[in-house]
């Protein structure tokens, strides 16, 4: 806490006369120099003579600086000047200008030049002129405008520029370097926790900093010129008789310490002991009254005041406070802790709800003020948005160990092995485009894509069609549709050329992971994206295909394996990230490294830097949200502001920034695991998938005797159904119910809802493994995986 009595002075009061040691006359009085004052620093004086030649006076002036210990260098045009201002090491206090010959040298315009530079508000600048000049209104008025302080006389006698220089110096200079004294002070006093006001002799409020603004809730210039009652709502009839302007001749300066109930906008009237200070600014009667407010810091652990000023108010504190506080001694600390939140220049929105629940605190029932407690104590853990696993309860072992795989990436063992790289399997090389079969298949395409926009599109025989590259298809497709291209002011070929590269990067011998995976989330998004149209929501272009990008990229070269796979075997990518957010780290360095590689697939190169880089963070951030283990956190911050009656008519265009981030994560998290709100063989297709891709992560680790994130996930034992159920009700319903509730689409909810039932009826029926799914998959009809397809049997 800053003390009054033994610091800082408050500057432009008690720094105002800039004496050094041993100038200070002796007529001062004793209870004005005996109080520490902030001098300005000694300074080692550094000048720059801008004179085009060096004619007599121009060594008569070096010689004068030389006196006076001005260290001088030189310019002889503006352009010099200005160079040495901005790039040299040194900054000039003083700067002489010849302004004798105007046609050689403007000093005018050199002066304005120097005021505008950063930083030289303060210099000194000196115009050297004719006696004819020094006499012409006009001329002087010219100078002295474009920011000269002062003009000297052209004379050629030195003890003469001596003298002009001396006083220049202890006058001008000097006082430039003590409003730049002052505004260190201010700025310190700005940023300092304490609270101060400032007041002049009769209460009127001359300066706030701004943890005073802040605790009382208002902006820092608001308060300026008020009466000191409208915040002080105690009786100041006291304190105005205690602070009567006084002689100070003599006297020490009186301090008056008491508790005064303060009241500000978003603080209810509050007791807080407050300690005054009278200065003298001019002669020996106050002028202006300082005033500390003491907001309790509470020690860590321990609900007792402590600041430095603790002994001497910590009676008038306890003695002020409000008989409700009697609930114990929580209530109190939370009173100042909150007070001392409010009091901080920073301001953070948690920051206003606990000064709002601590209000509420205030004026309700003692169980109400018990939940406020227990609100208040959540609150307080960082991990606010987390589910505890515990809170959780499913009773089956499969759906329990998914979910908590999923959402707390748990199982992650430190493992003593080394690294196995071998288990990770590498990209797959480019693939050559194959013109013929893609000739050949191009009518099956065509046709295929004009259902890219609905929901129940069939990206199983899409994937068939294009021989394995729905994403090349489908992403050239839909970015036509949305035209990315143009937004990106980009040649489609270069977009061709990224898609191949993007699409052979993710590895299609994964069962689940590959490019097929990422075109279906490409296509729900660009579904999602075609909703907002029809109802009248719209996403900036620049935003819609960054979504769409992100879409594309959001899984590229995953390896078929978890990130708690990835940390267990000490994989290179878990080093490179700690551990954290490996894979979807991953995913989005690795499309950033791909993608500005080559000129031929870099699909950003021709926007304008800073579109690039808000690109680069929305799809980077979309990529990341992907990541399950803060799937609730996502979804409770959508919740908190999607979640009330939607209002279709709004441009999402027009939505605060913080709730796009948070619908563009939505946006990408839906679409990621919407295969069960697909029709019904889609579901199943997906399902046994990513079972197949579970399982042989379990075979791995088994083989490599590492630990096993799933055991239940085991080829022969698993049942399919009860993973799915657990999957839809534990983390995709919910988040669809909140999706349709924003978009408007039932679609997905009664897919949903339909393929759910199927699984709690195969699973009563005894259906387990991925075979006997496929069997009971409305016999004869045929699978994906045998090739062959049958759109209707959805
Ligand atoms: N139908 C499903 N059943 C079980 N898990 C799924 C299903 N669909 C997606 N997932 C999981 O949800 C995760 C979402 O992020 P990933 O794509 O990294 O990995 C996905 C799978 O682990």
């Amino acid at each position: 806490m800053l003390a009054l009595e033994g610091a800082v002075e408050i500057p432009g009061i008690r720094i105002s006369l800039p004496y050094e040691e041993e100038e200070v006359p002796e007529e001062l009085p004793e209870a004005v120099y005996l109080l520490p004052t902030v001098v300005a620093p000694k300074l080692a004086l550094k000048g720059l003579l801008v004179f085009s030649k060096e004619d007599k006076i121009f060594h008569l002036v070096q010689q004068a600086c030389n006196r006076r210990e001005v260290d001088i260098s030189i310019a002889r045009t503006l352009e010099a000047t200005t160079e040495k201002l901005t790039t040299g090491p040194d900054i000039y206090h003083l700067i002489v200008i010849d302004g004798r010959y105007p046609n050689f040298l403007d000093a005018a315009e050199i002066a304005k030049a120097i005021r505008l530079t950063e930083g030289y508000n303060c210099a000194t600048i000196v115009a050297l002129v004719k006696r004819s000049f020094f006499e012409s209104d006009a001329t002087m008025t010219a100078f002295l405008d474009a920011g000269v302080n002062t003009c000297i006389v052209e004379c050629y006698h030195l003890p003469y520029l001596n003298m002009e220089l001396k006083q220049i110096i202890s006058t001008t200079v000097k006082h430039y370097s003590i409003i730049s004294t002052q505004e260190v002070l201010y700025t310190a006093l700005n940023r300092i926790k304490d609270v101060l006001i400032i007041t002049d002799n009769k209460f009127v409020i001359q300066y706030v900093n701004q943890a005073a603004a802040h605790l009382l809730g208002v902006l820092q210039k608001e308060p300026t010129k008020k009466h000191l009652s409208e915040y002080f709502v105690s009786d100041l009839t006291q304190w105005i008789n205690a602070l009567k302007p006084k002689d100070l001749t003599g006297d020490k300066p009186l301090d008056f310490a008491g508790t005064v109930l303060i009241k500000g906008k978003t603080l209810e009237s509050t007791s807080f002991p407050v300690r005054a200070r009278q200065l003298a600014c001019y002669g020996r009667i106050t002028t202006h009254l300082i005033f500390n407010v003491d907001v309790p810091v509470i020690s860590q652990g321990d609900s007792s005041i402590a600041s430095s000023h603790t002994r001497d108010f910590r009676g008038s504190f306890a003695a002020a406070r409000r008989s409700s506080d009697l609930k114990g001694i929580p209530t109190e600390s939370r009173r100042a802790s909150a007070a001392k939140l409010a009091a901080m220049p920073l301001e953070a929105p948690i920051t206003k709800i606990i000064n709002l629940l601590s209000q509420l605190h205030e004026n309700c029932s003692t169980d109400e003020a018990h939940l406020i407690d227990r609100v208040l104590d959540f609150l307080k853990y960082e991990s606010l948005y987390s589910p505890q696993m515990k809170d959780i309860q499913m009773e089956d072992p499969i759906a329990t160990e998914l979910i908590g795989a999923l959402i707390t990436g748990s199982n992650v063992h430190s493992s003593r092995r080394s690294s196995n790289d071998s288990t990770i399997r590498t990209a797959v090389t480019r693939p050559t485009a194959s013109l013929i079969s893609t000739m050949k298949a191009a009518p099956l395409i065509m046709d295929s894509l004009k259902e890219s926009l609905s929901w129940e599109f069939d990206i199983f025989r899409f994937e068939k069609i294009t021989e394995k590259r729905p994403l090349l298809y489908l992403g050239m497709e839909i970015f036509d549709k949305f035209k990315v291209f143009t937004s990106m002011r980009m040649d489609q070929t270069v977009f061709k050329n990224w898609f191949l590269a993007v699409e052979s990067r993710y590895h299609a011998q994964n069962a689940y992971h590959n490019s097929t995976h990422a075109a279906d989330v490409l296509q729900a998004i660009g579904v999602f994206l075609s909703h907002f149209s029809k109802k009248e929501m719209s996403m900036d272009c620049l935003e819609e295909s960054s979504a769409l990008i992100a879409a594309v990229v959001h899984d590229i070269d995953h390896p078929g394996r978890s990130s708690a796979y990835l940390c267990n075997s000490n994989n290179p990518l878990a080093i490179l990230y700690n551990d954290v957010t490996v894979l979807e780290n991953h995913h989005a360095a690795y499309f950033f490294k791909l993608t500005l590689c080559d000129d031929s697939v870099n699909i950003f190169k021709n926007l304008e830097p800073d579109i690039y880089k808000s690109m680069r963070n929305i799809i980077i951030d979309m990529i990341l949200a992907t990541e399950m283990t803060r799937h609730f956190e996502h979804l409770a911050k959508f919740v908190s502001v999607f979640g009330g009656e939607m209002n279709c008519n709004k441009e999402i265009a027009a939505i605060e920034e913080d709730s796009a981030l948070l619908m563009r994560r939505m946006l990408i998290k839906v679409a990621d695991v919407s295969n069960p709100s697909r029709p019904y063989l889609f579901c199943v297709e997906w399902a046994q998938r990513i079972a197949e891709e579970y399982f042989q992560q379990t075979e791995e680790e088994k083989t490599q005797n590492m630990p096993i994130v799933m055991p239940m996930f085991d080829r022969c034992t698993c049942s399919i159904p009860k993973s799915q159920i657990g999957f839809i009700e534990y983390i995709v319903m919910d988040m669809l119910l909140a999706w349709d509730n924003f978009i408007d689409m039932p679609e997905l909810i009664t897919y949903t809802r339909n393929n759910l039932e199927m699984w709690k009826h195969l699973e009563e029926e005894g259906v387990r493994t991925i075979a006997d799914v496929k069997r009971s998959c409305c016999y004869g009809l045929p699978t994906y995986s045998n090739g062959k397809s049958n759109s209707n049997a959805i």
